[in-house]
């Protein structure tokens, strides 16, 4: 059984469709990526993944559970079995790196205070901030704000981790070394990864499977790891978007006089 499994899913603000007919599964230790240009409705997915937004239709199930025909009660512990990472890191400011690492540590598990503070100072040591345990995320930079959130995502060791742009506004040596990062904490803990990424490099090297939501037709039109879809998707779409490419539109017709001229 899948550990995610989506089955139909539309999603719509209001009377405003963003995509249908999105149906795909996730297995235990596979990396999957959410693709699409922008505004697509990539991070509107992931909040659907994560119960912030309820479908317009279809399913959401993990490890076969259906989510929203769940109470309130079983929603919480399947809550409890995902670890996110936003765009913005959204670490609490007013505590220090250490302290938001502990967090859900507290809500998620059954560990005493001493015993989440190791567990915090042992993933905060994998993704290189062991040094920074005290600073509050404002004196962070942005490469480190990412590495902290992600500490403070798997910190609970959850089989299923969300990451929403994780590589956004970092330089190219930082985005490969949290690359490096992801594939080790999928190593260590046999998570699930859904990852929502514009960059090409990283999808390459680190996604198993995917789908690419398309903003136009708001259906997906593609489905398949990112090397594989490199190498052989048909649709001019999902082609330009990884290689790199503008689109070929259809030149207009020239007006007959110029044309003639
Ligand atoms: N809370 C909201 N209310 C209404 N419309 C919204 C809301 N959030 C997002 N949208 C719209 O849904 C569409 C998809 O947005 P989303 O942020 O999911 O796209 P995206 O693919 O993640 O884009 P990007 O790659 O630029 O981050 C956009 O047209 C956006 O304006």
């Amino acid at each position: 059984m899948a550990l995610l499994q989506v089955d139909g899913l539309e999603m719509r603000f209001g009377q405003r469709l963003i995509q249908r007919d999105v149906s795909f599964k996730v297995e235990k230790g596979c990396i999957f990526a959410v693709m699409g240009g922008s505004g697509c409705g990539k991070s509107t997915l992931l909040k659907h993944l994560v119960g912030l937004l309820r479908p317009a239709a279809g399913a959401v199930q993990y490890d076969g559970t259906d989510y929203w025909a769940s109470d309130e009660m079983q929603r919480n512990t399947l809550r409890s079995r995902f670890g996110m990472l936003f765009q913005s890191a959204a670490l609490w400011s007013s505590m220090t790196v250490l302290e938001n690492v502990c967090l859900p540590l507290a809500r998620q598990t059954g560990l005493d205070a001493r015993q989440r503070e190791a567990r915090a100072r042992e993933v905060l040591e994998w993704v290189e901030l062991g040094d920074f345990t005290d600073f509050l995320p404002s004196d962070l930079s942005g490469g480190m704000k990412k590495r902290a959130g992600l500490a403070r995502a798997i910190a609970a060791e959850p089989p299923l981790l969300f990451l929403d742009e994780p590589s956004s506004g970092l330089d190219p040596i930082s985005s490969r070394r949290l690359d490096d990062l992801i594939l080790d904490i999928r190593t260590r803990t046999g998570a699930a990864i859904v990852l929502v990424s514009h960059e090409l490099a990283s999808l390459f090297a680190i996604a198993d499977d995917g789908i690419f939501l398309d903003a136009d037709s708001k259906v997906p039109i593609a489905q398949g790891s990112p090397r594989d879809l490199a190498e052989r998707a048909v649709h001019p779409t999902v082609h330009a978007f990884l290689h790199r490419e503008v689109p070929r539109v259809k030149a207009p017709a020239l007006p007959a006089e110029s044309a003639s001229s």
